[in-house]
């Protein structure tokens, strides 16, 4: 059985209008909502004309979730988004680029941890809400679609609709980012402009979405010059070339153009060996018995690997092996300055409350009171091969 429901913490609904919400009702609108025998909370829209200074936002998920983001910093402190959603004097312009559609490029010189720009979602949506037949879960969304401020809706529709289906599903689809919220719970987010990046193997950019001020941060990650395409990973860029090909294809539909993608056969038989070594090295380092083969060395290797591969953007995590590597073997200086970087470098990619940055920048200030702390003195120093293995 499907039914539209009303929600018990919900004086009323069944209705939509908002003339006849009480002035202490959080939502614009009355919510609209729908269960089944798989759901054990029905599915509600829940609309705020008023989010962030009148963008709006509307929420696709159970009353009790969408209440939780109600006390959200974003939602209860007005102060939270000062830095977001800040478009008047943007740093890149909108073009096109054949065989990938529309895209940004900067129009000044961006350093790496320039923020370039921030913004809250129109859109954050349950993904359990699959469990609604498809007509009830697409009329939450469009409901919600209709319910958004005007120039919100503007926005929403100039996205690109690749699957071509329903409108307003297609272009969720297309642009819809997975964040985890609300104690690991997946979600999509929809941001507008966001969603004009494209992906590249090798991009220039890294992107976090931060739960307390739901905002999604977007900050170069090396110099992006004047002219340049500032791009995103939509993807784990430190696999095979065949296997990122295919993902792209299988979850975002399209056929990758970018420079590593297309690349020579040999090119890229280089590229995936490098890939390959990083996986053993980085398995290497994540070995803590004493028969491990890690050594300071590896860990350096696997920075230049990083370096070599352009894969700055994730460049934090090689620093992190560094930094726990020299712990290990009892060398503060190196491990100070490692931590520093993959501090610096992580926090763009995973965000201000991520427990890997923090850990790092405890072990910047101190490493002898983190845990690695010469967890490798004494064991005998094997060394990794260029292939991976003990030599
Ligand atoms: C989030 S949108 C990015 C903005 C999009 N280009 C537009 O015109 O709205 C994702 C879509 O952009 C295109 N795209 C992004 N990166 C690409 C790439 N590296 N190669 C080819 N197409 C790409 C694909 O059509 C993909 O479905």
């Amino acid at each position: 059985m499907h039914s539209f429901v009303s929600v018990g913490l919900l004086a009323a609904a069944g209705h939509h209008d908002s003339s006849q919400v009480p002035k202490d009702f959080p939502w614009t609108f009355w919510p609209e909502c729908y269960s089944n025998e798989n759901t054990t909370e029905p599915y509600c829209v829940f609309t705020s004309q008023n989010f962030a200074s009148g963008r709006g936002i509307f929420i696709v998920d159970t009353a009790t979730n969408a209440y939780q983001f109600l006390q959200k910093p974003a939602f209860a402190d007005p102060n939270a988004l000062r830095r977001v959603n800040q478009y008047s004097n943007p740093s890149f312009e909108q073009r096109e680029f054949p065989g990938k559609g529309r895209g940004l490029v900067a129009n000044k010189t961006l350093h790496r941890g320039d923020q370039i720009f921030a913004s809250t979602p129109l859109i954050i949506a349950n993904t359990d809400v699959y469990d609604l037949v498809d007509s009830e879960r697409l009329a939450l969304s469009h409901r919600g679609v209709e319910q958004l401020p005007s120039t919100s809706q503007t926005l929403f529709w100039s996205l690109l609709d690749h699957f071509k289906g329903d409108p307003v599903d297609d272009r969720i689809n297309t642009n819809a980012f997975e964040v985890y919220l609300l104690g690991g719970q997946v979600k999509h987010v929809v941001l507008p402009e966001i969603a004009m990046l494209n992906h590249d193997c090798r991009p220039n950019a890294a992107y976090f979405f931060d739960e307390d001020t739901l905002s999604h941060y977007v900050h170069a990650t090396q110099t992006i010059y004047p002219g340049e395409e500032i791009t995103i990973t939509y993807i784990n860029n430190e696999r095979a070339r065949e296997k990122r090909v295919a993902n792209l294809k299988m979850n975002w539909g399209f056929e990758c153009s970018c420079s590593s993608c297309s690349a020579h056969p040999e090119l890229v038989s280089q590229s995936d060996d490098r890939i390959q070594q990083m996986r053993d090295i980085a398995s290497a380092l994540d070995d803590w018995t004493p028969t491990s083969t890690a050594t300071p060395e590896a860990a350096e290797l696997l920075i230049s690997l990083y370096e070599q591969e352009r894969l700055y953007a994730s460049l934090g995590v090689a620093y992190k092996h560094a930094a726990e590597t020299y712990a290990s073997f009892g060398d503060k200086w190196n491990a100070m300055k490692f931590a520093r970087l993959s501090a610096e470098y992580e926090v763009l990619d995973k965000g201000f409350g991520d427990v890997d940055v923090g850990a790092m920048r405890k072990m910047a200030e101190d490493p002898e009171m983190t845990w690695s702390w010469k967890k490798r003195v004494g064991f005998e120093r094997r060394g990794v091969g260029a292939c991976g293995h003990v030599h």
